[in-house]
């Protein structure tokens, strides 16, 4: 990685500039460009097959893209890994939720990936007492965030029983183990009832006035307008528009994009 870069607004939080990724010769991404900005509740629409959910992937360190930048805060991440971006504070949730079904709701938590202190030689030589530490305030910490979700009370059950809300739901608990300053959301309304579709509406606006920025990758339209203060819409790997989300969905490219016809 290198240093800050000295181009970018400053509100700019997480920048892609020309990314293109292509599996043999179809182009997921082809010389996309856009910015998350501090702050906001940023809206990622576009039709099946627009590249959204590879872009997220490109925005974490899942997938290197082949050609293009990533910036974070005007810092090159481009090939930064996955635990990479999370200690930077970017974190994730997924379109499929991976919970061990098996495993509890609390275990399913405890097992998630988190910030650790550093493990320089100091750290080693308290490393036994420090990990303890470490893993009662991660218990502490996880019990808390069950409380936020409204998971508490099914903390001692198997994660494979919840319903797809709850699911969506403890994985957004497990991206705020990581303290993140954003958070990218993979359609955290597909297959979710209504109730707790404004469950997860109010905790990410709460979230939100507390300061963490988002990205949300989104076909609930519903969705879409109640939470973002911008939408950026892409189409073909690329982006089409930008606006609020009422100018976005009356452009007339967006909607044909939609439609399948030819802008
Ligand atoms: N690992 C992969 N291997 C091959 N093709 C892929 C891979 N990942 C994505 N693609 C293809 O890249 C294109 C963009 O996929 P992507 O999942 O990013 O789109 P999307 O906008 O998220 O779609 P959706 O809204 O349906 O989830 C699609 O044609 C998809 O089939």
């Amino acid at each position: 990685m290198s240093g800050p870069s000295t181009s970018g607004s400053a509100l700019s939080l997480l920048e892609v500039r020309g990314v293109a990724k292509r599996y043999g010769g179809l182009a997921a991404l082809d010389g996309c460009s856009l910015t998350l900005e501090t702050g906001r509740i940023t809206g990622l629409i576009g039709p099946n097959g627009a590249g959204k959910t590879t872009l997220l992937n490109v925005m974490t360190g899942l997938v290197r893209p082949d050609e293009g930048r990533v910036l974070l805060s005007g810092r090159d991440v481009t090939a930064a890994a996955p635990h990479r971006f999370a200690a930077l504070g970017v974190a994730r949730t997924f379109q499929i939720v991976r919970e061990l079904g098996s495993l509890t709701v609390f275990e399913n938590l405890l097992l998630a990936p988190r910030r650790q202190s550093g493990e320089g030689v100091v750290a080693s030589l308290f490393g036994r007492r420090k990990w303890w530490a470490e893993e009662s305030a991660n218990a502490l910490k996880a019990k808390a965030l069950l409380e936020r979700v409204g998971l508490y009370k099914l903390a001692d059950q198997q994660s494979g029983g919840l319903s797809g809300g709850q699911k969506k739901l403890l994985d957004l608990a497990r991206a705020l183990l990581l303290e993140p300053r954003l958070i990218l959301l993979d359609e955290p309304g597909a297959g979710v009832s209504p109730p707790l579709k404004l469950e997860m509406i109010r905790l990410v606006r709460e979230l939100n006035a507390e300061g963490v920025s988002f990205g949300l990758v989104e076909h609930d339209m519903h969705l879409v307008g109640e939470l973002c203060d911008h939408v950026h819409v892409m189409a073909e790997g690329r982006l089409l528009v930008s606006g609020t989300f009422g100018d976005v969905v009356k452009d007339r490219r967006v909607v044909e994009a939609y439609l399948g016809v030819a802008a």
